[in-house]
C-alpha cells in the first residue's frame, strides 16, 4: 500500500524499449552479503566466531569501496571460510528471506520483465540463482563466481577462469554479453559504477536502501534509495504509487529521537530544525514538506498553509493544538494529529509537586539556603491535606489531577465548560467565581482556545481567597500577567507556579522576560510540563504512528481537525478523497464509479461542517479515466489512491 499524490505518474505506461537492468546481488538485490553470511553460519559454535566473521566483512567492505583490489578481497575472505557444501541450502534459505524490501514489493516487476535483467555479481552462483529464481530470474541471466569444493565438500576457492574472480570482472563480463541498446547499473559496489565507467553502461545508480557508501554515492547518475525510486524515475510499473523516500518530514523544536527513527524505518526523508521557526521562516521551509512535526511553539497559521503545496499531515508532538489554524488546515485537507495523552501524567505529577512546594514556600527557603541563610519557620507554611483544589478545565489532565489529589487528601473543586464525568469525591461548581471564591489553590488546566485569553485577569484574582496560590500549566494567554504579578504583589496571592507565558523564547539561547521574575513564592519553569523523558518518548511513537496509518491506510482515528473514521483492512484498491461538505458529492463520485462499471467493495463517509471524507474500496479492474474523473468531481480539495 502507498500513497499517491499524482496518479496519473503512478502507473504510467513502461518505458519502450525497456533498458537492460544491470543488478548486482549482494547488499542490492540482498539486503546482506552472502559471503558474511556464509561465514556466520559456517562459524557457529566457533570460539573465534565473531573475529573471524568481523575480519571477513572488513575485506568485503574494504573490496566494495574500492580500497583492496577485488581479487585479493575475495581471495582472502575464502581463506578465512571454513564452509561447506551443506551450509549453502542454509544459506539460501536465509537469503530468501533478506531480500531487499523494495525489491520484494516490487516481484512483478522482474516477473513482467524477465528479459531485461541480469543479477551480475561477484557473489556465487551457488546461493544468488536459487534467489533470484523466485522472482522469475532464469539462470542463463545470472552471472557470478563459482565455488571449488574438495572431495569432503570443503569451499575451497572459487573457479578462476570465471572472468568475475578478477579485478575488473564485472567489465569483462559486460564486455562478454555484448547488450545492444541502453544498460542501466544498480549496485551499492564500485565494482558496479566501474560498469559505467568503462562506458559499458548508460547510468550507474547508487543502491543505498542497504548501504550507502560515500565514494560510490559521490560517483553515480543517481542515487537510489529504494528500487520505486528507480521505477518511478524511468516511469516503470510499480507497487508503491509514490516512492517514500520521496516524502520529506520536517520535525521542529526536538522531539524524542525515535520519531525521526520511526520516520526513517518507513523511508521517508527526515530534517530536522532545532527550536522553532517563525512564521517567515517556516513559510520559506514548508514548501514540498509532506509531514509537518511540531510542538507547542511553532505557530502553523494560514499564510504558513498558503505555502504548504505538499503538506499531509501535521504532527503536533504535544497535546495542545491551539499553536495550529485547524480549520483552514482541514480546509486544504491536512489532517492534524497529536498526543492527547502521551504528557497528561507529566503534567499532573509537576502540578502536584508544585503545590506542595509553594504550601510551603519552598521558592523563597531554597535560594536562602543557597545564598547561605537559614531561616527556619513555620510561618505561612501549610499541610495540603484538607484544603480545597480548585481544577479549572476537567479534562484529562485536570481529571487526572483530581484523582491524585484525592489520594493525598485535598478537598477537589471542579469548573469545566463542558459537562464531565465526576471523579472520586470532586464537587462540581456551577461557574467559575463559585470556585475561585473557595478554592485554597486554584490550578489552570482549560485548553489554549482564543477564547481562554485572559480568562483569569484581574477581577477573578479578586475573587481568590487571601493568601490563596494560583497554578498555570495551561497556556500562556490563559493569564493576564500583569495582573497575576499585581497581585502577588500586593500579597493578595499566596504565591504562584507559572509554566507558560504569552510569549516564549524560541531556543534555549534567548533569554526570558516577564514580570513574574523575583516575585515572592513564585514558581517559574519554562514550559517542562510534559518535558519528562516517558512523556517525550510515548509521543515521539504515538504521533508517527498515527500519521503513517492515515497515509497508509486512510485511518483518521484521533485526528484533531478531520472527521474521524476507523476503517477495516483494505481490500484491493483505495481511493481516498476529501471535499469540501456540500450536497452531492458522495453521489458525483459513485455516479462516476458507476459510468466506468467499477466495482464498489466497500464504502465510508464521514463528514464535519467543512469538509467531507469518503474511502472507497474498489476491485482491481478500473482504468486511468476513472482516477481521472474522481480527481475532476467538482468541490474535491484531495484526492489520493492507496494500492
Ligand atoms: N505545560 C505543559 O507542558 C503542558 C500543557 N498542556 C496544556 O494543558 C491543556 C489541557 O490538556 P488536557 O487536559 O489534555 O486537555 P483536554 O482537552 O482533555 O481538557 C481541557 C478541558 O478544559 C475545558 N475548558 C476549556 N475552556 C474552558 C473554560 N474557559 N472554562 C472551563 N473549562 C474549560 C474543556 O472543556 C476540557 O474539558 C492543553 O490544551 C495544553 O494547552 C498540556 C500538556 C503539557
Ligand atoms: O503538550 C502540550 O500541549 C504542551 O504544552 C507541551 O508542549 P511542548 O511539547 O513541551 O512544547
Amino acid at each position: 500500500m502507498g500513497f499517491v499524490p499524482d496518479i496519473t505518474a503512478a502507473m504510467p505506461q513502461p518505458t519502450t524499449p525497456l533498458p537492460y537492468l544491470i543488478i548486482d546481488f549482494d547488499s542490492t538485490f540482498t539486503q546482506v552479503e552472502g559471503l558474511d553470511e556464509l561465514a556466520d553460519i559456517a562459524l557457529q559454535g566457533h570460539p573465534d566466531r565473531e573475529k573471524v566473521v568481523g575480519e571477513i566483512r572488513a575485506l568485503t567492505d574494504r573490496g566494495m569501496s574500492g580500497s583492496l583490489s577485488f581479487s585479493e578481497s575475495l581471495q582472502q575472505r575464502l581463506a578465512l571460510l571454513p564452509a561447506r557444501r551443506e551450509h549453502l541450502p542454509v544459506l539460501v534459505e536465509q537469503l530468501k528471506g533478506k531480500v531487499s524490501e523494495s525489491i520484494v514489493r516490487n516481484r512483478s516487476f522482474f516477473e513482467r520483465f524477465p528479459g531485461r535483467v541480469y543479477i551480475v555479481s561477484s557473489g556465487f552462483r551457488e546461493f544468488i540463482e536459487p534467489v533470484v529464481a523466485d522472482f522469475g530470474i532464469q539462470a542463463d541471466h545470472v552471472l557470478a563466481n563459482t565455488f571449488t569444493f574438495d572431495q569432503d565438500g570443503r569451499i575451497t576457492g572459487f573457479d578462476p577462469d570465471n572472468v568475475l574472480s578478477r579485478d575488473g570482472g564485472k567489465i569483462l563480463q559486460l564486455r562478454e554479453l555484448d547488450l545492444s541498446g541502453d544498460v542501466y547499473v544498480l549496485g551499492d559496489g564500485y565494482t558496479d559504477y566501474q560498469i559505467r565507467e568503462a562506458g559499458l553502461a548508460n547510468r550507474f545508480y547508487a543502491f543505498t536502501e542497504n548501504i550507502s557508501r560515500e565514494a560510490v554515492v559521490a560517483r553515480a547518475d543517481e542515487v537510489l534509495p529504494s528500487f520505486d525510486e528507480f521505477l518511478y524515475q524511468n516511469k516503470l510499473p510499480m507497487t508503491l504509487s509514490y516512492p517514500k523516500n520521496r516524502i520529506k518530514v520536517l520535525l521542529l523544536e526536538n522531539p524524542d529521537v525515535r520519531a525521526a527513527e520511526l520516520f526513517r524505518a518507513e523511508g521517508y526523508q527526515v530534517d530536522s530544525v532545532p527550536g522553532g521557526l517563525d512564521e517567515e521562516e517556516l513559510m520559506e521551509r514548508i514548501e514540498g514538506v509532506s509531514i509537518l512535526g511540531i510542538r507547542s511553539k511553532t505557530q502553523v497559521t494560514q499564510r504558513v498553509l498558503d505555502k504548504a503545496n505538499r503538506l499531509i499531515a501535521i504532527g503536533a508532538f504535544c497535546i495542545g493544538t491551539n499553536q495550529i489554524d485547524l480549520t483552514e488546515a482541514m480546509k486544504r485537507g491536512v489532517a492534524v494529529f497529536n498526543a492527547p495523552f502521551s504528557n497528561t501524567r507529566s503534567v499532573v505529577e509537576l502540578a502536584l509537586g508544585e503545590i506542595i512546594m509553594l504550601a510551603r514556600r519552598i521558592p523563597e527557603k531554597s535560594p536562602k539556603m543557597h545564598a547561605g541563610e537559614w531561616d527556619k519557620s513555620a510561618k505561612g507554611s501549610f499541610e495540603i491535606r484538607g484544603k480545597k483544589l480548585g481544577i479549572v478545565g476537567y479534562g484529562n489532565i485536570g481529571s487526572q489531577l483530581s484523582v491524585v489529589a484525592e489520594a493525598v487528601g485535598m478537598q477537589v473543586l471542579y469548573y469545566d465548560v463542558a459537562e464531565k464525568l465526576q471523579l472520586g469525591n470532586a464537587v462540581r461548581c456551577r461557574t467559575l467565581p463559585e470556585l475561585l471564591q473557595q478554592a485554597d489553590i486554584v490550578t489552570l488546566h482549560v485548553d489554549g482556545r482564543k477564547d481562554n485569553t485572559n480568562l483569569i485577569g484581574a477581577a477573578e484574582l479578586a475573587m481568590m481567597k487571601p493568601g490563596a496560590i494560583l497554578l498555570n500549566n495551561a497556556r500562556g494567554h490563559v493569564v493576564d500577567v500583569p495582573a497575576l504579578a499585581a497581585a502577588l504583589r500586593s500579597g493578595h496571592l499566596g504565591g504562584a507556579a507559572v509554566d507558560v507565558f504569552p510569549y516564549e523564547p524560541k531556543t534555549n539561547d534567548e533569554g526570558f522576560e516577564s514580570e513574574l521574575r523575583g516575585l515572592p513564592n513564585v514558581l517559574l519553569t519554562p514550559h517542562i510540563g510534559g518535558s519528562t523523558a516517558e512523556a517525550q518518548r510515548n509521543i515521539a511513537e504515538f504521533v508517527p504512528e498515527r500519521i503513517m496509518q492515515y497515509i497508509n491506510t486512510g485511518n483518521t482515528q484521533q485526528s484533531v481537525n478531520f472527521p474521524n473514521i476507523q476503517l477495516p483492512t483494505q481490500q484491493a484498491h483505495r481511493l481516498i478523497h476529501i471535499h469540501a461538505n456540500v450536497p452531492g458529492v458522495l453521489a458525483r463520485i459513485n455516479n462516476v464509479l458507476a459510468a466506468h462499471h467499477v466495482n464498489i467493495l466497500g464504502q465510508y463517509l464521514k463528514t464535519n461542517e467543512q469538509i467531507g471524507y469518503v474511502i472507497t474500496d474498489i476491485n482491481q479492474e478500473y482504468d486511468q479515466e476513472v482516477i481521472k474523473a474522481l480527481r475532476e468531481v467538482e468541490h474535491t480539495i484531495k484526492f489520493r489512491v492507496l494500492y
